[in-house]
């Protein structure tokens, strides 16, 4: 399970995270800033095991790639609605996960943006093993488009808060990316 969390480690959600899943959460930091170069290192320390970055925010993302791997954790790279998918591709082979934005980046409970799932499409066609993620306006109406064009990680914020069974909505997220990339993998 991964986390993209807003919390600080160490702290007691964390540590309850680690009971109740009886094993050590994977943190997936999402870096939505300026200049992401300048966080490597503190997140690496704090245990972080994935940096994601936006391609938009650096002028050297092969450097920044080399940087991550470096400090022990692996490369998540994300582009914002505006950004063609043509831009990430040269660095989908040195990458573990692609993150396709489908909303701008801000703030939750914008409007899913349909329009970018011919991204996804084509990124899970051109490299079939690699993690891509979709996130904003992700929830039980709009995640079945995100794991037919190929996602299989999902970032869900007020779909999940909003509910008043917040754990059946997170099963029927999890559920539909997997039959999908199951089948997926029976289709090959
Ligand atoms: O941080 C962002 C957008 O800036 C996203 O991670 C959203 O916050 C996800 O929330 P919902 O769109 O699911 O409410």
């Amino acid at each position: 399970m991964h986390f993209v969390p807003n919390i600080t480690f160490g702290h007691p959600v964390v540590e309850s995270l680690r009971k109740q899943l009886g094993q050590d959460p994977f943190f997936d930091m999402h870096m939505m800033v300026s200049r992401p170069e300048q966080w490597v290192k503190p997140m690496a320390i704090a245990g972080a095991n994935q940096y994601t970055f936006h391609l938009e925010a650096t002028e050297n993302p092969g450097a920044l790639i080399k940087d991550i791997r470096e400090n022990g954790m692996k490369v998540g790279l994300a582009i914002k609605p505006g950004t063609t998918v043509e831009y990430l591709a040269p660095w989908a082979n040195q990458i573990d996960m692609a993150l396709v934005m489908t909303v701008e980046p801000g703030f939750g409970g914008q409007k899913f943006m349909e329009d970018m799932m011919p991204k996804v499409h084509w990124l899970r066609t051109q490299f079939p093993s690699l993690d891509i993620e979709v996130d904003g306006g992700v929830g039980p109406d709009t995640v079945h488009k995100c794991a037919e064009a190929g996602a299989n990680m999902i970032v869900s914020g007020s779909a999940i808060m909003r509910s008043e069974d917040p754990r059946s909505v997170i099963n029927l997220l999890r559920n539909v990316c997997s039959e999908a990339a199951q089948k997926r993998s029976l289709d090959r």
